[in-house]
């Protein structure tokens, strides 16, 4: 059976845990949630925001008595954060977070709480805006949450920390760790690394300026330079946790741009619609498969 979730403890109160902490108050309005951040700003930011029941400074404190811990920090900061609220941690509390990577992180979080329940979860929901002003209730809606739980997690923990985030809008789906990594490498950490390198080398050509860049970006760059602007710290740690899959995939995306390049220096049309038609049939699909968020104010809270 489906264990409830009464109490739930936010660590890390940015973009992801404070839409975390306002998507309860709106849709699970029985659950008592505090929260914790490291930062004494964000703390009292989250405070004035009213986004939980209680703040706590002291983050063995923020975790006691409650049946749900989700950590909501930058993934190179999951074992630190961890480590802090142990103390306080309820014996039969479910630990989950939300990783942008799982394998890592699912080791980082059993290793420094042994003994404890550790379900890895991944909202695949967010934008390039960070910290507690940025988060909204709804980021979650109709967006994927996928679980990693390890093989012998108990079903009604599972159970519970599913119903949990399809209580605050999503869809969920399990899988494993490694695979989420390998997925996710190819959906959304290759296209932020293409992002990142796109913004910085238009920025450093000596032929166009940088002023031309700014003043002409209104069509395809310019959607590049919203990924581009996402949290250095949260990206940084997404590309050390999630090497090899990413690093799998860049070479697999190096090698197909070298098709690309091949096919326009040869004149190669048929090649260049070719590729072209498919990729536009992917992008289709999504659509119809009702995950088209790319809105151009997709992300917005306002
Ligand atoms: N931003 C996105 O689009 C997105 C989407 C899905 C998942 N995620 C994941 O969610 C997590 C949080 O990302 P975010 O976008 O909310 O970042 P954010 O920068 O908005 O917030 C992170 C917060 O964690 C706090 N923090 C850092 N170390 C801490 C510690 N040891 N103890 C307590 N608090 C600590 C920071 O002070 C900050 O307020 C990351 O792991 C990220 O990979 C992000
Ligand atoms: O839309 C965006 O701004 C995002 O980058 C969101 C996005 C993604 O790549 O889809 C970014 C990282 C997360 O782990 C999940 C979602």
């Amino acid at each position: 059976m489906a264990r409830t979730i009464e109490r739930l403890a936010i660590v890390g109160l940015g973009l992801i845990g404070s839409s975390i902490a306002r998507a309860v108050k709106a849709k699970l309005p029985g659950v008592a949630v505090t929260g914790h951040d490291v930062s004494a700003a964000v703390r009292g930011e989250a405070q004035a925001l009213g986004l939980c029941d209680r703040i706590a400074a002291d983050p063995a404190e923020a975790v006691a008595g409650a049946d749900l811990v989700i950590f909501a920090v930058p993934v190179g900061g999951m074992a630190d954060a961890a480590r802090a609220v142990a103390p306080g941690l309820r014996a039969d509390a479910i630990i989950s977070d939300v990783g942008s990577s799982k394998a890592g992180v699912g080791a980082a979080l059993r290793e420094a709480l042994p003994g404890h329940l550790v379900i890895p979860a991944h909202p695949v929901a967010g934008t390039e805006n960070s910290g507690p002003a940025a988060g909204f209730a709804s980021l979650f809606d109709g967006r994927w949450c996928i679980v990693t739980p390890p093989a012998d997690a108990p079903a009604g923990a599972v159970a519970a920390l599913e119903a949990f985030w399809s209580a605050l809008g999503a869809r969920v789906e399990t899988m494993d760790a490694a695979h989420h990594d390998m997925v996710l490498a190819v959906t959304s950490h290759l296209p932020h690394l293409i992002a990142y390198t796109i913004v910085g080398t238009a920025s450093e050509l000596e032929e166009v300026t940088e002023s031309e860049v700014i003043k002409y970006s209104a069509g395809g760059f310019r959607d590049f330079t919203r990924i581009a602007a996402s949290d250095p710290v949260m990206w940084r740690d997404v590309f050390l946790a999630n090497r090899d899959a990413v690093l799998a995939t860049l070479q697999r995306f190096n090698e197909d741009l070298t098709v690309l390049q091949q096919a326009i220096r040869r004149g190669d049309g048929d090649k260049l619609e070719d590729w072209f038609t498919r990729t536009r049939a992917i992008r289709r699909s999504i659509i119809e498969q009702g995950q088209d968020d790319a809105a151009p104010d997709f992300g917005r809270k306002h």
